[in-house]
């Protein structure tokens, strides 16, 4: 890594301009950083015509905590990479990867400016009716055709070789299965919930199940996951949803993918009646999300059902009874990485916009609340939990 730098405004424009022709010979470019996530630098890139790309580069440490927080460079290689391979399998719903340069550990890519972020977009209330579908199909595309139905064993190791990403991992070990099960001191915690908070830190029966969720974590690689399927990282407009920032990719439980989503949709229902004044738009906004949350699960598993039924290349996987359980299973691990999500985003490190944007803090607290409510319900009976019973326990 001896070139690299982080870019300034200026290196970022040159660095967009030598690997697009997009720009022209003699164009005025101009470049602002204005990336608002945990890790990275986002630069948007324009000329005096608009047009414009987006260079994204990492830091050699966590950019919401700095250099105290040393972090590899390699996470842009993993994110150029997953998204290459994912937006091979399912373009539709992927941004565009343009150019990637290692040792400066810099991504040039599409802009994404006729979008909106799905969480922003979602707490100021707006609606997008093909949101879960496209998730749906995003999800059991890519999944599916990186898993052991498709992939023959020597391929599916080579591939897990080139996606092992043992430092993110890491941050999502501790931080979704280990931090808000104890008093650790990256833990972020409203005092008011602070009693509720600490209900976990004593609760054995459910650090068994998140000890088993985070077992599966660790070593149950079914297929090449985006690793943080947030809304945060979905772009969203009325006819179209593209999916960014996979740098926490690599090869795990395919439910985790599946219950980030349904997490982040669960999250978003639960801050509406603190999010909005009035309780009949925000019922109507729950009833919304829920429909999400169903119509999600819905495609999802009909398309990964039909993928396997008409698809699977592994004779072994071919018997019915066997795809049944994998989905049933599939469906468990879901909800319960649903239930660690809202656990973690209410009490971790990491909060939502969705629970932080509640100006009440009477209101607020209540969410919080009910997010570590829900959450210790669905990581304690994944197993026994049906879609209208989860629909219905909100
Ligand atoms: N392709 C893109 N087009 C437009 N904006 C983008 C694009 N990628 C990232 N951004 C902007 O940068 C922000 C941070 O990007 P993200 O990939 O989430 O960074 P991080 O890895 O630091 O979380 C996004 O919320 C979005 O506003
Ligand atoms: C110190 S990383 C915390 C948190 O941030 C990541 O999300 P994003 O990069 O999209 O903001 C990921 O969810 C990590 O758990």
């Amino acid at each position: 890594m001896s070139d690299y730098k982080p870019f300034s405004p200026k290196q970022a424009a040159r660095f967009a301009d030598l690997h697009s022709d997009l720009f022209g010979d003699h164009s005025q470019l101009k470049a602002e950083e204005f990336g608002d996530g945990n890790l990275n630098l986002v630069f948007r890139v324009k000329n005096n015509r608009s047009s414009s790309l987006i260079v994204k580069q990492a830091l050699p440490y966590a950019r919401c905590v700095g250099e105290s927080w040393p972090l590899t460079l390699d996470r842009a290689r993993i994110e150029a990479q997953v998204l290459q391979q994912h937006g091979k399998i399912c373009p539709d719903h992927v941004v565009e990867v343009y150019h990637f340069d290692q040792d400066l550990a810099a991504i040039l890519m599409e802009d994404l400016h006729q979008y909106e972020i799905a969480r922003t977009a979602l707490i100021q209330g707006k609606s997008f009716p093909l949101l879960a579908q496209h998730i749906a199909h995003y999800l059991a595309q890519v999944l599916f055709h990186t898993s052991d139905f498709v992939m023959t064993g020597p391929v599916k190791k080579a591939r897990q070789q080139q996606f092992s990403n043992p430092e993110l991992c890491l941050i999502t070990e501790d931080l979704f299965f280990t931090d808000p099960y104890s008093n650790h001191e990256r833990n972020n915690i409203n005092p008011t919930i602070l009693p509720e908070a600490q209900k976990l830190w004593l609760d054995t029966e459910l650090q068994a199940e998140v000890a088993q969720l985070k077992a599966d974590f660790l070593s149950k690689p079914q297929a090449l996951l985006h690793g943080d399927m947030h809304s945060g990282s979905i772009f969203v407009n009325a006819d179209s949803t593209k999916v960014i920032d996979a740098e926490f990719g690599f090869f795990g439980p395919i439910g985790f993918d599946c219950g980030s989503f349904i997490g982040n949709l669960l999250l978003c229902t639960l801050a509406q009646t603190g999010l909005t004044k009035d309780p009949a738009t925000a019922q109507s906004r729950q009833t919304y999300l829920k429909d999400q949350i169903q119509q999600f699960w819905q495609g999802f598993a009909a398309e990964f059902s039909q993928l396997m039924q008409q698809e699977t290349a592994d004779t072994s996987f071919q018997n019915s009874l066997y795809q049944q359980r994998f989905l049933q299973q599939v469906w468990q691990d879901s909800l319960g990485y649903a239930g660690c999500e809202l656990i973690r985003r209410t009490v971790g490190l990491a909060h939502v916009a969705d629970l932080e944007k509640i100006a009440d803090p009477a209101q607020k607290a209540n969410a919080e609340t009910a997010a570590l409510t829900l959450g210790r319900q669905l990581i304690l009976q994944r197993t026994s939990l049906g879609l209208e019973q989860l629909l219905d326990l909100i």
